[in-house]
């Protein structure tokens, strides 16, 4: 029975391996083993939880403002003093993290095949989203299974010349996830959102994070938060991520607003159910990019660049870069529009059917069976 060491760090990691772990401990094909790097401890542990998943192994790696070069440093010390001993078959990474680069790397440096979930997601420019892009196709130079998203993520990677045989298109295991969370969904245990169910103001779920949204965009972002707050009838809600370089610019601005609620980052479910709420949703998250047009929400993407323009081609995302002007303007246009609102919100299925877990799985035991008969050729 192939072991399999998952290794993540971050929230959107744990969310888009979780239906696949879940999965692989009831299949008996497989044993997982849950490996947390840690990089933003507290939010994986909330997703992660949500679950029913605990990490099998914690390397622990966080440090206040560390930096990036230092997280992958500590990611590779501690996975390279430990790796051998698992006795593993192959490490899955996802994405495009410091956890994915430095779990990748430390398999290829001990000789594990890599399984990618999430590859071939390209920009087309290495400096952004910086460095996942780079990570990205950092990560693929050296995977043995490329688990593409979408049929233009695969294109991708045989662009690049990855071998085909190597590549499955499996769909988006976010999708899998948004199921479980609508089909699982809790109220709200967030008491500045009780109110939500009588709430006649339309909504305006943001949020902003990404290292290129820092500093002056910062500024520029909550002044549109606040400008739009101020338009008749609009309640913005703002999950705020624990990000103290998000939390400093972005909180003197939100705080004591009347139609802005802030909260902490909300669990996975609640924060599915405060997405299917909303009118609109402004984020520079790749989550919300692919989660609120799954749900059929019109999404203003704060990037000026994207790796996931499936959505933005079927219309139901825009990007909208990161100007206080542009953003009030793109979204007052939707909320005062009914046409121009009807027409971005249409659901989008370009990034899953909810069935990607199985097709990473069989690809996973697909993998395995080839590479035992090759052992066997080659033993005869
Ligand atoms: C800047 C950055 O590192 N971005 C990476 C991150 O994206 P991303 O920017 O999506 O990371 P986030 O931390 O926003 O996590 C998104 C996930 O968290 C959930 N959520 C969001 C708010 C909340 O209050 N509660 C909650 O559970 C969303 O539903 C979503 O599933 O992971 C992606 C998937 O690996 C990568 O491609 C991105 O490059």
């Amino acid at each position: 029975m192939p072991k399999v060491a998952f290794i993540f760090g971050t929230r959107p990691e744990a969310i888009k391996c979780a239906t696949v772990i879940n999965a692989m401990k009831l299949d008996r094909r497989f044993e997982p083993l849950v490996v947390s790097t840690g990089q933003h401890r507290e939010m994986l542990d909330i997703a992660l939880a949500e679950f029913g998943i605990r990490p099998d192994i914690e390397l622990s790696v966080m440090q206040p403002r560390q930096t990036l070069s230092q997280v992958t440093y500590r990611i590779l010390e501690r996975l390279s003093g430990q790796i051998e001993q698992w006795g593993i078959d192959a490490v899955v990474v996802h994405g495009d993290t410091a956890s994915t680069l430095a779990g990748a790397l430390a398999a290829f440096q001990h000789r594990i095949p890599i399984i990618h979930i999430e590859a071939g997601l390209r920009s087309g420019n290495i400096a952004s989203p910086y460095p996942e892009e780079a990570n990205r196709r950092l990560v693929a130079q050296i995977t043995d299974l490329h688990l593409a998203p979408t049929i233009r993520s695969s294109e991708n990677l045989l662009r690049e010349g990855a071998a085909e045989d190597r590549i499955t298109v499996t769909g988006n295991t976010v999708v899998d996830a948004l199921h479980w969370a609508a089909e699982n969904a809790p109220a709200f245990a967030e008491p500045a959102l009780a109110d939500l169910k009588n709430e006649s103001r339309r909504i305006v779920v943001a949020s902003a994070h990404r290292r290129e949204s820092w500093g002056a965009p910062m500024h520029e972002i909550a002044r549109a938060l606040v400008q739009l707050s101020c338009q008749e009838n609009v309640r913005v809600i703002i999950p705020l991520h624990q990000n103290p370089a998000v939390r400093e610019v972005i909180l003197p601005y939100l705080s004591n607003q009347a139609n802005i609620t802030v909260v902490d980052s909300l669990p996975y479910r609640n924060f599915c159910s405060l997405m299917l709420r909303a009118d609109i949703i402004i984020s520079d998250s790749s989550g919300a990019e692919e989660e609120g047009p799954s749900l059929g929400k019109p999404t203003l993407v704060l990037r000026d660049i994207t790796e996931r323009p499936e959505a933005v081609e079927a219309g139901t995302a825009r990007l909208v870069g990161r100007s206080t002007a542009r953003i009030v303007s793109e979204a007052t246009r939707l909320l005062r529009d009914p046409d121009e609102y009807s027409r971005m919100a249409q659901p989008v299925d370009a990034y899953g059917d909810g069935k990607a877990t199985t097709r990473v799985i069989g690809a996973i035991a697909r993998y395995f069976a080839a590479h035992t008969a090759r052992e066997s050729q080659l033993a005869n």
